[in-house]
Formats: structure tokens, C-alpha cells, sequence
């Protein structure tokens, strides 16, 4: 069942990024009755896939298609964009896009800091935190958890509180299952990305499942010191943070024992990975408060020797 057009609704959402969290979020951006227009390297006027959701059959899924153009050859610019690329394919994907001085850009991608540096002084940021999780499954796309999604902006530590959520967000939040904007947002951020942290590069370096690593002993004491390394970093950025990351670590690889982490699979597609977004996010902050985080460092540079 699909929401009827309001005047928020007049304004279409593109979608940069047509792959597994692309396509999801699409899905419920039109069931909340918002119109969703892929941006793509090719000029097919349509894309179409199917979406294998846990509960009930395959649902087709139909996107007109517009070619991501640069500025002087599209008429108006863009107001409302999803960015779903991989982190690392941010800057090529927003390349030359004209994008309008106030608009709103839903980030859904894992790290942080993807967008520093690519969009408009004046649009306005929603990051999103998914735990869901869709992988590819031939030619469709199975949702193989539909989990909580978090999304907010992050208030610098210190600043005032993030935002109230803007007017589309109540719509669309009646059609995505276990959608929230919680007022400690950033914490949220954070936990999600310790766990990315410290389970992706180690599952990708060591070729293991998720769960692996709280079995293997010297995994486990790894798991330990880059975690201590990532709450010394949020501390310093935020005295609030808890600072005791580990147990939510250990609970996230248990709780996905079974995954072979994103991280994982791009290094055994031999695909860039997400490190600079991930580990990198929080080596950048380290550097700027002169803290050294030496597993971090090893991690980092581990991971692109094999993949650089
Ligand atoms: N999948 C999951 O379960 C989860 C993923 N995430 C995060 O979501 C983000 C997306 O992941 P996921 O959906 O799995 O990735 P996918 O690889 O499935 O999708 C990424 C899409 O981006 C497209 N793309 C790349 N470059 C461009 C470009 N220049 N212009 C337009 N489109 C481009 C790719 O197109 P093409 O195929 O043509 O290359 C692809 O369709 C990542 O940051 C990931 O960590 C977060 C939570 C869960
Ligand atoms: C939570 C986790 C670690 C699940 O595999 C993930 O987000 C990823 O693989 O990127």
C-alpha cells in the first residue's frame, strides 16, 4: 500500500547507488509514496529488479532511470539525493552532479566522513545507520534481515542537540519498518562503527565468519586492543561517549556469527574496500587530537597491501 501525494511528496528523491541499500531504501521511499529516480551511468529509461523481503514473495521494484549528468546539461538541480554508492566511489558518483545550495542528502553508507568535502555549504546531511542487511542473490536482491535503521545529524560533540526530523521523515518512517531518529544519534553512529571497526578487517584479513573472531583467542585480544584504541579516540571526541565498546562488539559478531562481513566480501571479490571510511575515519580524528592508534595503523595498512 502506497501513501497518497501530499505537497512534500511533489519533491522526487534520486538515488545515487542502485545496489543492495539503494534499493531497499527506494522500496520504501515508494511505498511511503515518494517518487524515486535512479541516477545511472547508462541512459536505460528504467530499472528494474526484484527485492526478496523476509516476510512475503518478491516484490518487483521499477525506477524510472535519468543519467548522472553534470551540471550545464541538466535543467534543475537536484533537491533531495540518496547516497548508496560504496564509501569509496562517493567522489566519482557525486562528480559534477548539480546539486541545488540547500539540499538534503541521505547518506547510507557504513563509516564516516564519506561526504566531507563533496556537497553544497548549505544541504543538509541525514547520515543513516542500518542494521538491516541485503545481499545479492542472482538477479534479485534478498533483505536478509529487516533490522533497525537510525537517522539523524550528528550535533558536533559538545554542540546543541541534533535537529528535529525534517517533514518527510514522518511518511516515510509509517513505511520503513523500525525506522527511528533518536535523540543520541551519534552514539549510535559510533557503536555501528566500532563494530565495522574491528569485525570487517579482521574477518576480511583472516577469511573468516563474523564469528570467528571471539573463538580465536589471538583474534579475540586484537578485537580487544582496536576496540580500547576506538573508545580512547570517542572519548576525546566526546567525555559522554561510555567508552566501553568491546561487549557491543563481541554481542554484534555473535548476533551476525554466520556473515561473511562486507569487508570480507570485497576482498574476496578483490574489490576496493571501505577502510578510509571505517578505520581511516577514526585514524583522521586520532591524528587531529595527536593520539597514535598503532592496531588501527597495522589494520589499515594490512588490508590495502592485499587490496590496494
Ligand atoms: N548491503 C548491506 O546489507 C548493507 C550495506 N551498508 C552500506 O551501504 C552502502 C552500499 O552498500 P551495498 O548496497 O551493499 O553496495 P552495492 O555494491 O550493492 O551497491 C552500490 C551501488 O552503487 C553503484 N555505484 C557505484 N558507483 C556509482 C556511480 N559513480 N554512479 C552511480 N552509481 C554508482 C553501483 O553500481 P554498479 O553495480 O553499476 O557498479 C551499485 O549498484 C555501503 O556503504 C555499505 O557498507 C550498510 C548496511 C547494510
Ligand atoms: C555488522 C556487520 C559487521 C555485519 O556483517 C556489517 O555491517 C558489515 O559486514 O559491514
Amino acid at each position: 500500500m502506497t501513501t497518497p501525494a501530499s505537497p512534500d511528496h511533489a519533491e522526487p528523491w534520486y538515488l545515487l547507488g542502485a545496489g543492495n541499500m539503494g534499493l531497499l531504501a527506494a522500496h520504501y521511499l515508494q511505498r511511503a509514496g515518494f517518487t524515486v529516480i535512479a541516477l545511472r551511468r547508462d541512459d536505460a529509461p528504467t530499472l528494474e529488479r526484484t527485492l526478496l523481503l523476509p516476510s512475503g514473495g518478491p516484490v518487483p521494484l521499477q525506477l524510472l532511470c535519468e543519467r548522472a549528468t553534470p551540471a550545464p546539461t541538466r535543467p534543475t538541480p537536484i533537491r533531495r539525493l540518496v547516497v548508496a554508492c560504496k564509501a569509496p566511489f562517493s567522489a566519482a558518483a557525486l562528480s559534477g552532479l548539480p546539486l541545488a545550495a540547500d539540499a538534503t542528502v541521505l547518506r547510507l553508507q557504513n563509516g564516516l566522513g564519506s561526504l566531507d568535502g563533496l556537497l553544497p555549504a548549505g544541504a543538509r546531511r541525514v547520515e543513516v545507520v542500518s542494521a538491516s542487511a541485503v545481499k545479492r542473490d542472482g538477479d534479485a536482491h534478498r533483505v536478509v534481515a529487516e533490522n533497525d535503521t537510525w537517522m539523524g545529524e550528528s550535533a558536533a560533540p559538545g554542540g546543541p542537540a541534533a535537529a528535529e526530523p525534517p517533514a518527510w521523515f514522518g511518511p516515510l518512517a509509517r513505511h520503513w519498518p523500525k525506522l527511528h531518529w533518536p535523540d543520541d544519534f551519534r552514539h549510535r553512529q559510533w557503536r555501528k562503527l566500532v563494530g565495522n571497526a574491528v569485525i570487517n578487517p579482521l574477518t576480511g584479513l583472516h577469511d573468516v565468519a563474523n564469528g570467528h573472531i571471539f573463538e580465536d583467542p589471538a583474534l579475540a585480544a586484537e578485537a580487544e586492543q582496536l576496540a580500547r584504541e576506538a573508545d580512547r579516540v570517542l572519548t576525546a571526541l566526546d567525555p559522554t561517549w561510555p567508552g566501553d565498546s568491546l561487549p557491543g562488539v563481541r554481542a554484534l559478531a555473535d548476533a551476525t556469527a554466520g556473515n561473511t562481513s562486507s569487508m570480507r566480501a570485497d576482498m574476496q571479490a578483490g574489490a576496493v574496500t571501505e577502510i578510509d571510511a571505517i578505520n581511516g575515519w577514526l585514524q583522521r580524528q586520532a591524528d587531529v587530537l595527536g593520539l597514535d592508534l598503532p592496531a588501527h595503523r597495522r589494520l589499515v595498512a594490512a588490508v590495502k597491501a592485499r587490496h590496494p
